[in-house]
């Protein structure tokens, strides 16, 4: 049975959607916005790098919490979840509300009823909040029609980097029709309203249909969005030559939909490092300032389905280098898709 809210219970909120979709800039927009409310957040990751979890734990300290290596929705166990739970829903903590997200890989039909199954007094089930990269919404659903049976569990959908479509109106549409129980916003870098996040709570009866309905009926691990799906981890404490690593990312397979992570581009560039993202054929390197101390190493999490995983990381091995010194022009090819500023995006070349 579902238990009734009542006023102290944290709400913990369920934050999904596929691949590179945006959810953690969506999270890291909300941390930095929630004004007065204190969010807690648990991160999963899919590769056994938590890039995920490094990109947040910096606006959160302790109160993110990381589960890495593989879905949560496939978690034998949920128990980890439950000691994380109670850990952020504990009065020290002084959290409004939780907020889980999911790998791009997950079912959130399983981490609701996950949510929904904890026996946790202190929390209670804050709603499923999806999020859609426009840009790539069709092609997504080509490949994956269960992404429309997700939104349609959705309290909250954010149609986000609707900068990046012309035609904004037709997928609003789309996901309106495929959501009609959800409110659907349109969000760039996933600049929302935290309001949003307390109002999606859905109500007593919505959650007691979802318990019966919807998340009992796909449980087969099977029908997985993530089934087919390999990742590569890559370290290396060697720098990264800039030309090598374009060459390789500029070759990528069409099955390799996802990279993100961090590289070290040694003499090319001593004071930053890249911050990576691949989404489909979209690519952005955002330069961030090196840590005053710690090991310098490149960090990278690659994602795709019917991709040769040992090819791709020898790949990777050989854009390892140990020149001293920078060649003039090495950085180029990087710096075309490096971004002018979060509201002027780079023309995709
Ligand atoms: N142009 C544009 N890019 C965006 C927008 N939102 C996010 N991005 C970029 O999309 C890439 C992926 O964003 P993330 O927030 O890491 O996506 P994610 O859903 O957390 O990714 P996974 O956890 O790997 O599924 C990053 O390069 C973001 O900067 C947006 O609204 N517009």
């Amino acid at each position: 049975m579902v238990p009734s809210r009542t006023a102290q219970q944290i709400p913990v909120v369920v934050l999904a959607g596929f691949l590179g979709s945006g959810k953690t800039t969506l999270l890291n927009h909300l941390l930095h916005r929630s004004g007065g409310s204190r969010i807690g957040a648990i991160v999963n990751d899919f590769g056994a790098i938590e890039i995920d979890a490094m990109a947040v734990a910096g606006a959160l300290g302790d109160s993110t919490v990381s589960l890495g290596n593989g879905c949560l929705c496939c978690a034998v166990d949920a128990s980890e979840l439950d000691l994380y739970l109670e850990r952020l829903a504990a009065p020290s903590a002084g959290i409004d509300v939780i907020v889980i997200e999911a790998s791009g890989l997950a079912e959130p039909q399983e981490l609701v009823r996950m949510v929904l199954a904890s026996e946790h007094p202190g929390i209670v089930y804050g709603g499923l909040v999806e999020v859609v990269d426009a840009a790539e919404f069709d092609d997504t659903r080509a490949k994956h029609p269960e992404i429309d049976r997700h939104l349609a569990l959705a309290d909250l959908v954010v149609v986000n980097k609707i900068d990046r479509v012309a035609e904004a109106e037709r997928v609003l549409a789309l996901v309106r029709g495929l959501a009609p129980r959800a409110a659907v916003v349109p969000a760039a870098y996933g600049r929302i309203d935290p309001e949003f996040l307390f109002d999606c709570r859905p109500g007593e009866e919505r959650v007691g249909q979802l318990s019966f309905d919807d998340l009992h009926e796909h449980g087969d691990r099977d029908g997985h969005l993530h089934t087919g799906y390999d990742s590569v981890s890559f370290v290396s404490g060697q720098p990264l030559d800039p030309r090598s690593l374009m060459g390789f990312l500029d070759s990528r397979p069409e099955g390799l939909y996802r990279i993100k992570g961090y590289v070290d581009f040694g003499p090319h560039d001593t004071l930053n490092r890249y911050s990576v993202h691949a989404v489909g054929r979209f690519l952005r390197f955002y330069p961030e300032p090196w840590a005053p101390s710690g090991d310098r190493l490149t960090q990278l999490v690659l994602i795709g389905s019917g991709i040769d995983a040992p090819a791709l990381a020898e790949e990777l091995d050989a854009c390892k280098s140990d020149a001293p010194h920078a060649d003039e022009h090495g950085m180029w090819g990087v710096l075309r898709y490096v971004r002018g500023s979060e509201d002027e995006p780079v023309q995709e070349p």
